[in-house]
């Protein structure tokens, strides 16, 4: 946001969190520029127009637009929600970036459904172009232009999902592409290995399911699908037992150092 022009105020309740962010951003802005990607005078601009604050009170009765982010919790988000609709002007559209939560569970907490939606960014979200913008029952047309002219001023290339569904688009192709990939696997039609190996040199994906679910997290995974069959009751939602196996054993990607593979 602050690199689109817009005045913009990170909050988090732990000022530790905004310090590493702050850092975080740094380190990317340096990496941009180093790349010849933003212009130096560009990146200054941009971080002249950040503010970091663990008080909502100093940043909320100021906004015209809010993204929330924090922990994906529904108590949380629903008492966020309900302290910006107290706080910010009656205007200001409430937005959340929650990969699983459809904000029509926090739109009447902020007293102002219309003027909520979803704004789906994907990690990291200043480099992945696609932002899910996602409408509840009642959310305005207003609303879902407005949301959809700020991710294009931002650079993103936005797309409207028209009803809440779990996974919403992007997470439920990537979901079909892993079951069937898991699918292969246990039914001994391929190992892992190449199975990952089709999805890159055949279908030109930039990893491979294997690969990939490494890289966002076994436990994510897991905790992904607990959350959609609780939800949806489909069987076919369940979690994998597979993957819960893994989860068990510790081994849950990247981050331990081993997963499907192993990382040295
Ligand atoms: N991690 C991803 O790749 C990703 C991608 C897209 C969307 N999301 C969504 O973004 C949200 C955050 O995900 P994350 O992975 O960054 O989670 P996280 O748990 O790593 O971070 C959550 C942050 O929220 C802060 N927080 C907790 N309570 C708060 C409150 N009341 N007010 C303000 N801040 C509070 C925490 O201090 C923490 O810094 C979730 O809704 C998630 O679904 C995550």
């Amino acid at each position: 946001a602050a690199l689109a022009g817009y005045a913009t105020t990170v909050h988090d309740v732990s000022r530790t969190q905004l310090d590493d962010a702050a850092a975080a951003l740094r380190t990317r802005t340096d990496k941009m520029v180093q790349s010849g990607k933003l212009a130096a005078g560009d990146a200054e601009a941009a971080h002249a127009r950040l503010l970091f604050s663990t008080d909502l009170g100093t940043a909320a009765p100021s906004a015209d637009f809010v993204i929330e982010a924090a922990t994906e919790r529904l108590d949380i988000k629903r008492h966020i929600f309900a302290t910006l609709g107290h706080l910010t002007p009656r205007h200001a559209i409430l937005a959340t970036n929650s990969s699983t939560l459809g904000s029509s569970k926090v739109a009447e907490a902020s007293g102002r459904p219309a003027q909520v939606c979803n704004m789906h960014f994907f990690n990291p979200a200043l480099v992945m172009e696609c932002v899910e913008v996602v409408r509840h029952p009642d959310t305005s047309q207003d609303t879902v232009d407005v949301t959809m002219a700020l991710a294009r001023r931002m650079g993103k290339s936005p797309v409207l999902i028209n009803r809440e569904i779990p996974g919403f688009v992007a997470n439920r192709l990537m979901g079909a592409v892993q079951k069937e990939a898991l699918a292969l696997l246990t039914g001994g039609v391929a190992t892992k290995e190449d199975i990952d190996a089709t999805a890159k040199k055949a279908l030109r994906h930039p990893m491979g399911p294997f690969e990939l679910m490494d890289l966002v997290g076994l436990d994510v995974i897991d905790d992904i699908a607990r959350a959609t069959h609780a939800e949806t009751g489909d069987p076919a939602d369940a979690p994998n037992e597979l993957i819960s196996a893994l989860v068990k054993d510790g081994r849950l990607g990247r981050k331990t150092g081993t997963g499907w593979y192993t990382y040295a």
